[in-house]
């Protein structure tokens, strides 16, 4: 096997690993593969008996052959290898602007005066390379350049570019190559990976250019996909490049490049935009309104130059108009209407007309009622009347979602403000519902510091996301809803007072179902597709339970009936079982027996004393509602029916319940399977329980 010596000065450079023996190892290695075997020396290391034997002695300069002629067998082996450096690592060096100065870093001055003519010998001849020397000052330089040492660029330069080590170039390998005659495949196609990666002497400054060049036009052609029109300016609003959409936007038929923009276009008065950092402002040129904006753009300190783009707000609109009808796609619309509300009820009536007049502003709206009454409902509905309908209606629940994440979600936030947000950054539902309707349900829920923030949104009609340095103007309209009482929460401090009444401009207040009563049968009805007809025993069992879930409640017993479809007649046994309790009165009835109204009052007292007096009501109504719907009402029925309404009842207490229901005439009890039978006392009983519970 081959065999090929590195010869460098020493194996410490510094107090550290000299790197050169085992960067150029690992060259000769990508190249030769295991075809050669390499010894690293050391000229500092070398004893009388070392014999350099190897097919090819490397070392880093034509000095260092005279150094080490004696220790090697056949002194015509030895070569000087030449470096250069990786294409990657200079690429970035001809984007620094011509005539910059650039201070160039390594670990002794020999190093730099060699790096300092590999990088003139390269091409890297626009800009002024300054050999670093230790102990001198260069506050005046603002970039430097080191061979992958850039620990030893001093901390005032703010630009560090590292070039990367130098390697073995290709005169070299060649040269190896031939003499060593090494020719396999592999070695070929190593040896153009090689080559594709580093600067050759053949690579003329001429071809470097060229690749920019080819880099310059794809440049262009993106620019040319852009749909706002792009400008690049120097300083005093000399043309750099533009792109066709800026030639569009503002008429312009020919290239102009290198002319000042206040030239071309001095009716739109430009220069007033140079001295300003950051511009975002609307012209008006030619019949179209055009939002420009212009940032400064600052290249290694030194070359300022200005952004400018251009966006004819008709373009604006056609994305805003896109993004609602991706909000469409994503659910952000509203789907009710005045229409979807089913209600007989005066108040609700009232409500709706309101709020017909209400939806004509941009005012914020305050929905109370409790949770299931149908804010949610109310807020589409009034969003779909208003001139924002065609705009997103985006609900939020401050309940629903946990605090921490609820400031990005409502104001959204910039790109890399904290660990786990998204790379591009998140808008916040008040940036995506621009034009349209946000409804911030169970804003009860807010935590205090949001409430603070979101004042002064309402305030300033304006948001600064989580994280970002600029402000963006918003333009919607705030519904708020809460199922809590929100005067009450303002004065126990839980509510800010100031938001309260910045939110509370136009009060709804929705009642619950138990308040209108009427809405109960028409919405089961509407729920079930009126279906079935509902037995005056069903009706009112409906009636007396108080739904504190309201009409959400309600479309669940509609499923419920629907499910079980033991129509055309619908008894209390199509009603889920949850419902039934309202039969066993669950409120203490007299609160005292002073109370009690006459004639009933020595039937009270017994039953009290003799029995669980709330237990025996409800058997009272549960012999009421058999005999209603003319089922048997013996104890086998009442008990399953006790057992629906959740009171699981021993057949004994039953016994001696109905005994004393009995020997007061509140029931008869009937021979044979018939069973028990409420009496006309015992119905007047009941009514009279009622009243006062
Ligand atoms: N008047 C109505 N007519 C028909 N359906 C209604 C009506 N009001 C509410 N609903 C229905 O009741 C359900 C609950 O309504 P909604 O979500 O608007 O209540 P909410 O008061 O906002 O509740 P929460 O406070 O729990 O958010 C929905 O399925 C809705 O379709």
């Amino acid at each position: 096997m081959k065999s090929i010596a590195i010869v460098s000065d020493s194996a410490f450079k510094n107090n550290r690993v000299n790197p050169v023996g085992k960067i150029l190892s690992k060259n000769i290695r990508d190249v030769f593969g295991s075809n050669v075997h390499i010894n690293n020396y050391y000229i500092d290391q070398l004893t009388d008996h070392d014999i350099i034997k190897e097919n090819l002695i490397l070392v880093m300069a034509s000095s260092r052959a005279n150094m080490i002629k004696d220790y090697v067998e056949n002194p015509s082996n030895i070569i000087v290898v030449k470096r250069t450096f990786l294409k990657s690592g200079v690429y970035p060096l001809f984007s620094i602007p011509k005539d910059t100065d650039v201070l160039v870093v390594n670990d002794d001055i020999e190093t730099v005066l060699e790096s300092v003519s590999s990088l003139y010998h390269i091409g890297v001849n626009h800009v002024n390379l300054v050999p670093f020397e230790k102990g001198k000052s260069y506050t005046y330089i603002h970039t430097a350049i080191s061979p992958s040492e850039l620990e030893l660029i001093p901390n005032y330069i703010e630009n560090k570019i590292d070039v990367g080590s130098r390697v073995i170039d290709i005169s070299t390998i060649l040269f190896i190559i031939k003499t060593l005659k090494i020719q396999d495949k592999e070695t070929q196609m190593n040896f153009y990976d090689y080559y594709q990666k580093i600067f050759s002497p053949n690579d003329s400054i001429e071809d470097n250019y060229n690749n920019l060049l080819v880099r310059t036009e794809e440049l262009d052609f993106l620019l040319d996909l852009s749909h706002d029109g792009i400008l690049l300016t120097d300083q005093k609003g000399k043309i750099l490049i533009h792109n066709k959409r800026f030639r569009e936007i503002l008429d312009i038929t020919k290239n102009q490049i290198d002319k000042h923009l206040h030239n071309i276009l001095p009716e739109l008065n430009f220069k007033q935009y140079y001295h300003h950092k950051t511009i975002d402002d609307l012209i008006h040129y030619h019949n179209k309104y055009i939002n420009v904006v212009k940032k400064e753009i600052i290249h290694y300190n030194k070359d300022i130059k200005m952004y400018f783009s251009f966006q004819e707000v008709t373009y604006i609109k056609k994305l805003e108009q896109n993004l609602t009808h991706k909000l469409r796609q994503k659910g952000h619309v509203a789907k009710y209407t005045f229409t979807d509300i089913v209600s007989q009820s005066k108040t609700i009536s009232t409500i709706i007309e309101k709020s017909k007049k209400i939806a004509q502003s941009d005012l914020t709206v305050l929905i109370t009622g409790e949770s299931g009454t149908g804010k949610e409902v109310l807020a589409q509905a009034l969003h779909n009347v208003s001139k924002r309908k065609n705009q997103p209606f985006i609900a939020i629940n401050a309940a629903a979602i946990p605090e921490n994440l609820l400031e990005s979600e409502l104001f959204g936030y910039a790109k890399g403000s904290f660990t786990g947000a998204l790379k591009d950054g998140k808008k916040g539902i008040f940036e995506m519902a621009s034009t349209g309707t946000i409804f911030l349900d169970e804003i009860g829920d807010m935590p205090n510091h949001l409430q603070s923030k979101l004042l002064r949104v309402l305030q300033e009609k304006q948001i600064t996301p989580i994280g970002a340095d600029h402000i963006i103007d918003i333009d919607v309209r705030i519904i708020a809803a809460t199922h809590k009482n929100p005067i009450e929460m303002v004065e126990t401090g839980s509510f800010r007072r100031d938001l309260f009444y910045r939110l509370n401009i136009f009060p709804l207040e929705l009642p619950p179902l138990r308040k209108r009563k009427e809405d109960i049968l028409l919405l089961l009805n509407h729920f079930t597709n009126y279906k079935y007809n509902f037995s005056d025993a069903c009706i009112e069992i409906l009636q007396a339970y108080n739904w504190p879930g309201n009409i959400r409640e309600l479309s669940n017993v509609a499923h419920y009936i629907k499910t079980l479809d033991e129509g055309p007649l619908l008894t209390p046994y199509a009603l889920p079982n949850y419902i039934i309790p309202a039969l066993s009165i669950q409120k203490p009835v007299f609160d005292s027996k002073e109370q009690i109204t006459i004639p009933f009052k020595k039937e009270y007292i017994c039953l009290e004393e003799k029995t669980n007096l709330k237990i025996s009501i409800s058997v009272l109504q549960a012999i009421k509602l058999l005999n209603e719907i003319n089922k048997t009402s013996g104890r086998k029925h009442l008990l399953e029916l006790l057992k629906k309404s959740a009171l699981a009842l021993q057949e004994s207490e039953l016994r001696r319940i109905i005994k004393h229901l009995d020997a007061m005439d509140l029931i008869i009890i009937k021979k044979g399977r018939t069973g028990n039978f409420i009496t006309e006392k015992g119905l007047q009983f009941l009514t009279i329980y009622q009243q006062n519970s």
